[in-house]
């Protein structure tokens, strides 16, 4: 029997600039969770790694090109999502090539953490901003 059949595995990254911002972007209408501001990131297809994973959706999302070893694991949250169990996978990265560039989201903002909890966020990322917050 296959292992684990329901569990999401998503990745997201903390893209952070050098006032200690952080990129967040807002999730575009008509799909889950619409509104909401999230990290940058998405589902872990078949046959990749989280950290691959996560240089494609930053491509995709907002056209930069990031090196797999700048992404550095910072923590995780777990959450139901629809039917499945996430697990949430939050990278840290500083260094990237390119401008983020909204390609696939109506908007982006740069925002401290702790700033980040006057916008509508997905629940699982609370703990995940908290995190973030008390990070040195
Ligand atoms: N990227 C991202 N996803 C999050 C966060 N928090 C959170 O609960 N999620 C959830 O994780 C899931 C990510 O799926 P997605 O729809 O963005 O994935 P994707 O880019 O691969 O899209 P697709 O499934 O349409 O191909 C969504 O259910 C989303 O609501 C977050 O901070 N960042």
């Amino acid at each position: 029997m296959e292992k684990n059949p329901t569990m999401l595995f998503v990745v997201a990254a903390a893209l952070t600039n050098e006032v200690g911002e952080i990129l967040l972007q807002k999730r575009p209408e008509g799909r889950q969770m619409a509104g909401l501001w999230e990290f940058p990131g998405g589902k872990v297809e078949s046959g990749e790694s989280p950290e691959s994973a996560l240089v494609r959706e930053l491509k995709e999302e907002l056209g930069i090109d990031v090196a797999g070893p700048d992404l550095i694991p910072l923590t995780f949250a777990s959450a139901q999502n629809g039917d499945r169990y996430m697990v949430l996978l939050l990278y840290r990265c500083t260094s990237w090539q390119g401008q983020p560039t909204a390609l696939e989201s109506p908007e982006l903002c740069w925002l401290k953490p702790a700033d980040m909890h006057a916008l509508p966020m997905p629940p699982a990322d609370e703990p995940l901003v908290h995190f973030l917050e008390n990070w040195p």
